[in-house]
């Protein structure tokens, strides 16, 4: 599903990591931990193709979700409207996504209007609906409360049940069960 062969990364002529691979199959999720600046973000766009490797190879499946701090959510449109946008693009149930992360209420609301976590859990939601194989998701619970998080780590198990991988940073536990945390020191 992913895999990483032997990446290294600079940023700027600071030597984030090196010689580091990973393999991520079917229904196995991996959670990137480590100290501010230590190169989470950059691992995950790296992973995701947003950011060339200074060595080594990535392989990963055609579609991918990234969740990043941006929601990429029309800030004019409702949420209904701009989460269908995208559903339909994807071919995904974007009512589905709006239930499984609590804000199916929400649709009439103008994305504008929204909470931080109302947006998070937005979209997070359009990651639902993209049904893609891969999930990349930088610090999913930032803005969360206790309620989003035990939802986004009921869509996450889902996800994995249904043959899906997950790669994450992420300062704070994911309550996913089955999913292994290692890679703190990697990538530190
Ligand atoms: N475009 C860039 N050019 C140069 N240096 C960069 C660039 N983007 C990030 N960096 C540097 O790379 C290092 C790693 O950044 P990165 O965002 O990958 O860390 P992180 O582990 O995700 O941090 P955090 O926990 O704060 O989110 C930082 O020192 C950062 O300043």
């Amino acid at each position: 599903m992913l895999a990483l062969d032997g990446i290294a990364c600079l940023r700027g002529d600071r030597l984030l990591f090196e010689g580091l691979s990973l393999r991520l199959g079917p229904g196995e999720a991996l959670t990137l931990t480590g100290p501010n600046g230590s190169g989470k973000t950059s691992l995950l766009r790296i992973a995701a193709g947003l950011l060339r490797p200074d060595a080594g190879q990535v392989r990963r499946p055609e579609r991918i979700a990234w969740l990043g701090e941006a929601h990429a959510l029309d800030p004019g449109r409702t949420l209904g409207a701009a989460l269908g946008f995208w559903a339909a693009l994807d071919g995904g149930d974007a009512a589905a996504a709006m239930a499984a992360m609590g804000i199916a209420a929400l649709a009439p609301v103008p994305v504008r209007l929204l909470s931080t976590g109302q947006r998070r859990r937005a979209a997070i939601a359009r990651v639902i609906a993209g049904r893609a194989s891969l999930w990349l998701l930088d610090e999913p619970g930032n803005g969360l409360d206790e309620e989003g998080m035990a939802r986004l780590g009921g869509a996450i198990a889902a996800h994995l049940a249904g043959g899906g991988a997950l790669l994450a940073a992420s300062h704070v536990a994911l309550r996913v069960a089955g999913a292994r945390r290692a890679l703190g020191e990697a990538a530190s």
